[in-house]
C-alpha cells in the first residue's frame, strides 16, 4: 500500500464552523485515523496548513492540536504548489474573494455555505471554477445527517406514496447575550457582516428540498427581526438591523407544498433542533437530526374532533422508529472524504459551487418575497 499526501490549506479555522465541524471533527479526524483509502489500495493523507489573520490564535491552535504548519500570508500559502487544495469557513463577505484567488493559484476549492450574498457573485464564482477544470465543493452538511438520510431511504423505497407536503421547523432559542451569553457570533445579527437567518437558512433549505423532496419552484417568504437589540463580543449592546426568524412556503416540483420556519427566537418543545414532517398518500415521516419516524397508512388512527373532551389518543404512540441500519459519521467529516475522493481520483461529486448559487439564488429570492410581500418563481441557473 502506497501513501499520498493532500496538501490542504485552511481558512476560517479560527471561528466555530472551522474550528469545530472541519479542522477538529473532519481534517484532524481524518489525519488521526491514518487517511483514507483509496480504490487503487493507496492512502490518502491529509496535510493541513492552518492559515487566519491571528498570529497568536493560529499559532495556538496549531500547537494544540500538532499541526506543523500554520502561518498569517494567505499569498505565500497559495503560492506552494504542494498543496493542492483551499478550504475556507472564514466570513460570507470575504468567501467568493478568497476562493477567486484561489482558483487563479490553481487550486481545487472546497468551503462553506453561502457561497456569498449575491447571487451574481455566486454564479461568477461557479462560471469560473467550472472555466478552470480545477475541482470545486460546497458543505451541503444537512444532506450527510442521518436523520435526513433516513428520509431519503423511505423516499426511494416508495414509502411516502406520493409525497404532498413536508413541514420543517428550525431554531432554538439564541439568547440576547445580556443576563445569558449568546450562543451565537453577533454578525449573525446584523445585515453589513453578513448576518440574517434567511441568507444563513434558506441556502440549506434549497439542496434539502431539491435532494429530497422536489426541486424548489417558487418561494414566498416573510422575515422578521423580532429582537431589535442583542450584546456583542465585548458586551456593548448593537442594533440588529436583519432577520432573526424567516416564515416560508415553497412550491416544488411535483406539486409537492413546503413550509419551513427558521428561527434563533422561538423555544423548542419538538422532537429536535430540526425536524421535517413529510406527508405522503401511503405514509408520513417525521425526521429530526438523527432519528426518525414513520406512520403508515395501514397504521393511521382516526382521531374524532371532539372539543368537550381532554384528549384520549396518544398520537406520538402511533408512530414507528426507523433503526440505524448503518454507522453515523460525522456529517462535514463524510462530506469532506468524498471531497478529497473527488480531487485524488476523481470520484463522483455533486455539491459543485453551482449547488451553492442555487443555494444563494433562494435566500436572495427569499428576502426579495419579504422586501416586496410576494410570491416569486425561481428561474433555472445557467452555468
Ligand atoms: N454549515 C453550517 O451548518 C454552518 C455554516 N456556517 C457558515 O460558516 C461561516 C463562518 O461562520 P461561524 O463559524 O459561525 O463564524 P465565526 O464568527 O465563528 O468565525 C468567523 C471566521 O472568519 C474569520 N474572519 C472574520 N472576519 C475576518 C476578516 N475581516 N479577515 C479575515 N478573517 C476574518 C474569523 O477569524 P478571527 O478568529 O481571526 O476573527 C473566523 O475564523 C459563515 O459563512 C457561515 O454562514 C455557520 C454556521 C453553521
Ligand atoms: O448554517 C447553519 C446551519 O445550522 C446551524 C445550526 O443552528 C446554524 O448554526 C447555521 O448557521
Amino acid at each position: 500500500m502506497a501513501e499520498q499526501r493532500i496538501g490542504i490549506i485552511m481558512h476560517g479555522v479560527t471561528g466555530r464552523m472551522g474550528y469545530n465541524q472541519h479542522l477538529v471533527r473532519s481534517i484532524l479526524a481524518i489525519r488521526d485515523q491514518g487517511g483514507i483509502a483509496l480504490k487503487n489500495g493507496d492512502q490518502l493523507v491529509v496535510d493541513p496548513i492552518i492559515v487566519g489573520r491571528d498570529r497568536d490564535k493560529i499559532e495556538a491552535l496549531a500547537k494544540k492540536h500538532n499541526i506543523a504548519r500554520w502561518g498569517t500570508d494567505l499569498d505565500a500559502a497559495l503560492a506552494n504548489p504542494d498543496d493542492t487544495i483551499f478550504f475556507d469557513a472564514g466570513t460570507t463577505l470575504m468567501r467568493a474573494g478568497l476562493l477567486e484567488r484561489a482558483l487563479a493559484a490553481g487550486k481545487n476549492v472546497y468551503c462553506e455555505k453561502p457561497t456569498s450574498d449575491d447571487l451574481d457573485v455566486a454564479v461568477n464564482l461557479a462560471k469560473t471554477a467550472r472555466a478552470s477544470g480545477l475541482k470545486h465543493g460546497v458543505v451541503q452538511d444537512k444532506l450527510f445527517l442521518p436523520g435526513l438520510m433516513k428520509l431519503k431511504m423511505l423516499r426511494d423505497s416508495g414509502f411516502f406514496g406520493k409525497i404532498l407536503s413536508v413541514r420543517g421547523e428550525f431554531g432554538y432559542w439564541v439568547f440576547e447575550g445580556d443576563w445569558q451569553k449568546a450562543q451565537r457570533p453577533s454578525w449573525n445579527y446584523r445585515k453589513n457582516d453578513g448576518g440574517g437567518i434567511i441568507l444563513d437558512m434558506l441556502c440549506h433549505w434549497r439542496y434539502v428540498m431539491d435532494n429530497l423532496f422536489g426541486e424548489v419552484k417558487a418561494v414566498s417568504c416573510l422575515g422578521a427581526t423580532h429582537i431589535p437589540q442583542r450584546l456583542d463580543e465585548k458586551g456593548n449592546v448593537f442594533d440588529c438591523d436583519t432577520d432573526d426568524a424567516a416564515y416560508a412556503t415553497f412550491e416544488l416540483e411535483g406539486g409537492v407544498i413546503a413550509q419551513i420556519n427558521s428561527s434563533w427566537t422561538t423555544r423548542v418543545r419538538r422532537d429536535d433542533l430540526v425536524t421535517f414532517h413529510v406527508d405522503g398518500t401511503h405514509g408520513s415521516a417525521v425526521a429530526g437530526l438523527h432519528k426518525c419516524w414513520t406512520q403508515h397508512r395501514v397504521n393511521t388512527p382516526k382521531p374524532v374532533w371532539n372539543p368537550d373532551q381532554p384528549q384520549t389518543m396518544n398520537f406520538f404512540n402511533d408512530w414507528e422508529e426507523v433503526p440505524d441500519n448503518w454507522p453515523a459519521d460525522n456529517g462535514f467529516k463524510a462530506q469532506w472524504e468524498m471531497f478529497l475522493r473527488h480531487v485524488a481520483e476523481d470520484a463522483p461529486w455533486e455539491y459543485g459551487l453551482e449547488a451553492g448559487a442555487k443555494g444563494v439564488q433562494l435566500a436572495e429570492l427569499g428576502l426579495k418575497s419579504w422586501a416586496e410581500r410576494r410570491w416569486l418563481d425561481v428561474p433555472k441557473l445557467e452555468f
